[in-house]
């Protein structure tokens, strides 16, 4: 069920006119859809009923302070991997105790903040961090709650950029090597295991993969109770898929299933508890980026359309040649039907949103390019000294602006001339 809609030929997103949300806070920009992503969440939370659970929504994926409130307000967990979406987090309200933190290279600074803030749990990404959060946490005189992120060598069957699960990814723990550094952490003074963590990559469409990794993992929880390590919680990452093209990645409510019937023939207990960090499942398909179009170029082999919208708002079609679908705001036109490449105006022949599509255009029609609600805006960059786009939430009837378009001001800030 989308949330943006045709009425009269004219695009809405719920209750509201797109044409006019272009018109109020100009092109290129996010619009949001705050039921959309409460439907979304719910999907993955209310499958698991009384079983004890924790829905940690991935910041990374889209990290406004709005989106991320909305979600603190329904009781979600986040799984964040900086200091910067610590503060997000928190900003927006978020419950400390609800946070996990993943990620490789986590910095001292950054562990010292999320100790002092009594997070929930550290995902413990290589031996060396174990080391460090003993050490830091023993200055604080507190005791760290951690994980580990095992690598379960699964192959994800994804995009090469965003499978995280096999042993030549950076992530996580090889699983070989999972028991020791447990043993490691039991002997630590400053070191409270509570958890287990895998995540083995993005935009999966099958859940066989989500449930080997799962498998490998019991096995391990198995061997971790003959050691004497019992674990509070057990936690699946994210990855689940969506539809952007003709993907049919199963519903969140069939792969919570498929989980739980698998946790079911295990030996774990009822009373540990399964945490999840979905991401692009719960803000890819609630989000769309609406750009103008500047310029048609027709030559006698391609035609252009130059919209205002490019790579750096946008960076999914150039970096994994990912396919996003592209619609007019006014569906009814009277120019010809062609094919176009929707292109940027950066300096990168990889500047593209979109190739080949079948489209009536037209100068100053208005385009949305579907299924950007996750990695758009959090991806987006000043490439070219191009502000970033304004964000703007729909609620009903009711339209939001979550994020001013940056100024030209905010290009320079904090530069400086040489004395
Ligand atoms: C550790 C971790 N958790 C969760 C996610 C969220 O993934 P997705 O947006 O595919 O659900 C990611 C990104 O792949 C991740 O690296
Ligand atoms: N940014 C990626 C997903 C990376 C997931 C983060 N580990 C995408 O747009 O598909």
């Amino acid at each position: 069920m989308d949330f943006f809609n045709y009425k009269s030929g004219e695009l809405f997103a719920e209750d509201c006119p797109v044409r006019e949300i272009a018109a109020k806070h100009g092109t290129p920009c996010y619009i949001y859809s705050r039921a959309t992503l409460e439907r979304h969440w719910h999907a993955f939370d209310r499958p698991f009923g009384d079983r004890p659970h924790l829905i940690c929504y991935a910041v990374k994926a889209n990290s406004n302070l709005a989106v991320l409130n909305i979600l603190a307000r329904l009781g979600s967990g986040f799984d964040i991997v900086s200091a910067g979406e610590l503060e997000r987090v928190l900003a927006a309200g978020g419950d400390p105790k609800k946070i996990v933190f993943s990620g490789v290279g986590k910095r001292s600074d950054e562990i010292l903040s999320a100790l002092k803030t009594g997070i929930r749990c550290f995902n413990i990404e290589v031996g060396g961090e174990l080391d460090r959060i003993n050490e830091l946490a023993g200055e604080l005189g507190v005791k760290a709650p951690v994980s580990f992120r095992v690598n379960p060598d699964v192959d994800a069957k994804t995009h090469p950029y965003i499978s995280t699960g096999l042993k030549e990814n950076k992530f996580g723990i090889a699983i070989e090597q999972a028991l020791l550094e447990y043993q490691r952490a039991a002997a630590m003074p400053n070191i409270d295991i509570i958890g287990i963590d895998c995540h083995i990559g993005s935009q999966l469409t099958d859940t066989t993969p989500f449930l080997d990794a799962l498998g490998r993992i019991l096995d391990l929880v198995d061997e971790l109770k003959k050691m004497g390590i019992a674990l509070h919680h057990l936690d699946l990452g994210g990855g689940l898929g969506i539809r952007y093209r003709d993907e049919q990645p199963p519903e969140p409510a069939d792969y919570v299933e498929a989980l739980l019937n698998r946790l079911n023939q295990s030996k774990l207990t009822d009373d540990v508890e399964i945490l999840l960090e979905p991401g692009r499942a719960i803000a890819g398909n609630a989000g769309i980026l609406v750009t103008q179009v500047e310029y048609l170029k027709t030559t006698a082999d391609k035609n252009f359309a130059i919209v205002d919208a490019a790579m750096n708002d946008l960076i999914r079609p150039s970096l994994y040649s990912a396919w996003q679908e592209i619609i007019p705001v006014r569906s009814q036109s009277s120019a010809d039907e062609n094919h176009w490449d929707i292109v940027g105006p950066v300096c990168e022949t990889g500047d593209f949103l979109g190739k080949d599509r079948k489209l009536r255009l037209s100068p100053e029609d208005l385009l949305a390019v579907r299924s950007s609600g996750a990695y758009g805006f959090t991806m987006s960059s000043n490439y070219n000294s191009r502000p970033r786009a304004a964000e703007v939430m729909v609620d009903g009837g009711d339209c939001h602006l979550i994020r001013e378009r940056e100024t030209l001001a905010h290009l320079w800030a904090g530069e400086q001339l040489l004395p």
